[in-house]
Parts: structure tokens; sequence; C-alpha cells
């Protein structure tokens, strides 16, 4: 099985526990005020008091601070802790309370506001997951369309739910995801992860699904085998460098996506080398993958997808199409 990570741990950057304001006063002990000198040669900071108006004469005589006596202070210091208590701490209390509000209302917001409960109850063990992997541009969306109108199946692309999450305004991870992908990198996979659980949740009369671009890295597929269910099969899009370069550099004419551009490609390659093809590797091992040379026609790489996957649903004993979906098919007679 996979190497054990760690799962459902919110990368620092990500934890946004809202805190308590706490009211920070320079403090100097009691008596050190009480002592300290207010005049003569030695300049500090309790000098607002000398001058003219220093009643004390600066003469740093002890028990007076600005010119003040003992009691005064004392009677001052009062006042303002009360003051303090009925109008400073109110205030800040209620301004904690308030973004903490906030805060809530953001995460009900990103979380999709899917309980525990109905997390728990949802049957994601009864659903046939496909994990569709390759390099970048080696066609996986492509032949995921496809796939959805001959075989019933619910698309999940990760990289489109990501770019997705970035562009809502209220998201917290916008800017987080935005320098992932722009960099090539992997964002954490809680937030891949809860996107793709709620997906599917959003679907709940399919129970097929097509998950595309996911699992990166080896952390993210243990993490989704333990915390949503395990894939049935992986299908594998085999394709040799030169070609994604020129495929994405292509698309990058006309898809606006921040990553198209040769110094993004380089650095998803890079990921996809070191980080990705583990996973496949180690989906191979436990014989999940099926391997799709990414050359040729579109229609020719389609067609040995769809027999392959014709060949899957042959050996779970499911037809092509979902039964639900063959009976609501109008007939053509
Ligand atoms: N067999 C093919 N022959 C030529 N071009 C293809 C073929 N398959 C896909 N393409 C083109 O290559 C580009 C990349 O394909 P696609 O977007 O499906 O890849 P992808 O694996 O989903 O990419 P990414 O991982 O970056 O999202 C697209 O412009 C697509 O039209
Ligand atoms: O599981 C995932 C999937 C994607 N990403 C990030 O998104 C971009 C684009 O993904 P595509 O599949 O090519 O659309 C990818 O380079 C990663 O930065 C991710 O982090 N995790």
């Amino acid at each position: 099985m996979f190497a054990s990570a760690r799962t459902n741990i919110l990368p620092r950057s990500l934890q946004q526990t809202p805190r308590t304001p706490v009211l920070r006063v320079a403090t100097k002990p009691i008596h050190r005020l009480y002592t300290t000198p207010t005049g003569g040669n030695k300049p500090n900071q309790f000098t607002m008091g000398q001058g003219s108006n220093n009643k004390s004469g600066g003469s740093g005589k002890k028990g007076f601070i600005f010119g003040m006596h003992p009691f005064a202070i004392f009677a001052s210091m009062t006042l303002l802790g009360s003051g303090y208590m009925l109008i400073v701490k109110p205030f800040f209390e209620w301004n904690a309370i308030q973004k903490e509000q906030r805060d809530k209302k953001k995460t009900e917001i990103d979380s999709a506001s899917y309980s525990d409960e109905q997390i728990a109850s949802f049957p994601f063990d009864k659903k046939t997951v496909v994990f569709v992997l390759g390099g970048p541009g080696s066609g996986k969306g492509t032949n995921s369309a496809k796939l959805v109108d001959d075989f019933g199946f619910v698309h999940l692309s990760a990289g489109d739910l990501l770019r997705e999450e970035q562009k809502r305004p209220v998201s917290q991870y916008g800017e987080l995801i935005a320098h992932y992908i722009r960099e090539g990198l992997i964002v954490p996979h809680v937030i891949t992860i809860g996107l793709l659980r709620n997906a599917m949740m959003d679907h709940p009369e399919s129970d097929r699904f097509l998950i595309d671009g996911f699992p990166r890295n080896l952390e993210q597929a243990k993490a989704f085998e333990d915390t949503v269910c395990k894939a049935k099969k992986v299908l594998y899009f085999e394709c040799p460098e030169t070609t994604l370069l020129e495929r994405l550099l292509d698309r990058g004419k006309t898809s606006g996506r921040s990553d198209d551009n040769i110094e993004s490609i380089k650095k998803r390659f890079r990921t996809y080398v070191n980080d990705s093809k583990p996973v496949i590797d180690e989906f191979a091992k436990q014989g999940k993958v099926i391997t799709i040379s990414c050359q040729g026609t579109m229609d020719g790489v389609y067609k040995n997808t769809q027999d392959q996957m014709n060949k899957f649903f042959n050996e779970i004993g499911q037809a092509p199409k979902p039964i639900a979906e063959t009976a609501a098919t109008p007939s053509k007679n």
C-alpha cells in the first residue's frame, strides 16, 4: 500500500483559527513607575511632565511622577482601569465575536455546507471511481469528456475544481491555489479532497465518477483512499514529453490558463516526474492501471479508451451504460 502519510492536517499557512485580539499595554513594574526620576539629567520615557509645567520641578523626588501626588496617581489608575473594563474591553470582545462569525461564515461556504453526518452517511464506497492520470496535456480532459457520454460517468477534474475555487470571491484559498497552479505545484490535499468529496456529493444519483488529474502524489492517493473511497481502475494516458509540450503550447494560445506557458510547463513536468508518476507505478503494482498511448488521432486514442472501458465494465459485470440511464434514454423506434 501507500507509504504512510499525514491525513487531514491543515498546513500551517491554512490554519485560520480566529484569534481574540489582545490589548497589549506597555507595562512597567509599578514600583519603578513610582520611583522613576521625572527630571534631572536622566531622560526616560516618562518625561512628558518635564519643563515649566512640571510641578515637581524636575527634582526627581520619590513618589511624584508628572508632578502628581501618589494618591492622585492611584486615583487616576483606578479610573483608567475601570474605564478600560467598561469601554475598551467590551469593544475588543465585540470585535472578536464579529471576526469569529465572519470566519465561521467563510468556512461554511468553503465546505459547501455538507455536515459531518451527511459526509459520513454518503455511500462513497458503493461508487465506481476511476482515476484518470497522465502527464499535463496527455489528453485526460479530452477523453474524459467523451467517456461521460458513452458510459454515464460524472467527470470531475481536480484542476477545474481548483480553478473554480480559486475564482470564488469569498474563497480563503484563492491566492494559495493561484500560487500552486502557477508554480506547477500540488495544492495541499485537504483542499483538493474536500472539493472532490463535495463534488461527488453534489451528484448522489450517479454511481460512476471519473476523477481526472488526481491523485498527483502518493500522499493524496492514500488520503483519498482512506477518507473517501478506493479507485476501481486507473486510466493512464502515456505520452512523451515532446508531444506534451507541443500540445500545451498550442493549447496555451487560447486556453487562458495561467500555467500554459513555458515556465509553468517545465515546473509541471518536474512535479509530474517526481510526484505523480510514482502514483501510477503504485497503482500498477496493484494491477489497476489501464495504459493508453496518447499518440495517434483524437478519434484513434478515444477508440482505444472506449474499448478498454467496455472491457472493464464487462469484467465487473456492469452494463456499459448505467441501468438508470439506459432506461431513461428515449427509444429511437
Ligand atoms: N490525440 C490527440 N491529438 C492531438 N491533440 C490532442 C489529442 N488529445 C488531446 N489533444 C489536445 O491536446 C491538448 C491537451 O489535451 P487535454 O486538455 O485533454 O489534456 P489534459 O491531460 O487534460 O491536460 P491538463 O492535465 O493540462 O489539464 C488539448 O488542446 C487537446 O485538444
Ligand atoms: O489534484 C490536483 C490537481 C491539480 N492540481 C494543480 O492544478 C494544476 C492544473 O491541473 P490540471 O490537471 O492540469 O488541470 C496542476 O499543475 C496543479 O498545480 C493540484 O494541485 N492537485
